[in-house]
């Protein structure tokens, strides 16, 4: 099988610090993978470098083509879409106003349908559809980011740690919305530090360490190797 996205030999540095080292991963077709790792291990870096955000040497390969030289633009059109870390909403807009803008320039109708779209996702999100985004919850916001990212009908939907600062039962919501939606043929590329529920949902997962990833394989086979459940899911060593 040919992955959607595949990135290789993939760096990224500010000014002399190399982030992102030498980084090769896959998304395949409709199939979630996680990039795991710690606080500063190069998460972030690496989705800027591969939505064109942050300059990088490598290889990104989308679809069939070389899109490492394409603006950022570009790449939304073609079908990446990221929902950054921060959510970056506009606070004194709608929850609809804020989720139109992820269509720009598209027609009305094509607009309406895919708030239909969203709102059936995310049912939340349509009875707080006329108020402002700056006064939603924790978990609203991460729907609203969600959303606004699902209106440029992405194939591509790449998530930085969607569950930071939400309580578990809305982290367990987002991420099953995330399965949904690879079960309607989104692929998925997810960042998170919370290893136990990413590798829960993902196909695929890679461990990321100081800008290296240092380990990958299926989702469930990492969720058993004794160094993650160590390292990552506080299992005592002998305790698994
Ligand atoms: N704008 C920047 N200028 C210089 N160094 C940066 C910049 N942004 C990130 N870094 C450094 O690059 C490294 C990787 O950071 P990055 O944010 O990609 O990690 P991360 O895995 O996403 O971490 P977190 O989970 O905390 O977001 C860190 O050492 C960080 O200090």
């Amino acid at each position: 099988m040919t992955a959607l996205l595949s990135i290789d030999g993939l760096s990224v540095s500010y000014g002399r610090v190399e982030a992102v080292r030498n980084v090769s991963l896959a998304v395949e077709r409709g199939r979630i993978a996680t990039v795991i790792g710690a606080n500063g291990a190069g998460k972030t870096t690496l989705l800027a470098a591969i939505m064109g955000l942050l300059p990088g040497s490598g290889e990104i390969n989308f679809d069939g083509e070389d899109i490492a030289r394409v603006p950022a633009e570009e790449r939304v059109a073609r079908g990446i879409s990221l929902v950054p870390e921060q959510r970056d909403l506009f606070g004194t807009m709608s929850v609809e106003e804020n989720l139109e803008l992820g269509a720009f320039r598209r027609g009305r109708s094509e607009i309406a349908d895919r708030l239909d779209g969203v709102f059936a996702l995310f049912p939340r999100l349509k009875e707080r559809r006329r108020q402002d985004a700056g006064t939603l919850s924790g978990g609203e916001r991460q729907m609203l980011a969600m959303g606004r990212a699902l209106m440029a009908k992405p194939s591509v939907l790449m998530l930085d740690e969607p569950s930071l600062g939400l309580a578990p039962l809305i982290v367990r919501d987002i991420l099953r919305t995330v399965s949904e939606l690879r079960d309607k043929g989104v692929s998925v590329l997810l960042v998170e530090q919370n290893a136990r529920a990413a590798l829960a949902i993902a196909d695929h997962a890679y461990v990321m360490e100081l800008g290296e990833v240092t380990l990958q394989g299926p989702a469930s086979e990492l969720a058993a190797d004794p160094r993650i459940a160590e390292v990552y899911l506080g299992v005592a060593h002998g305790a698994a």
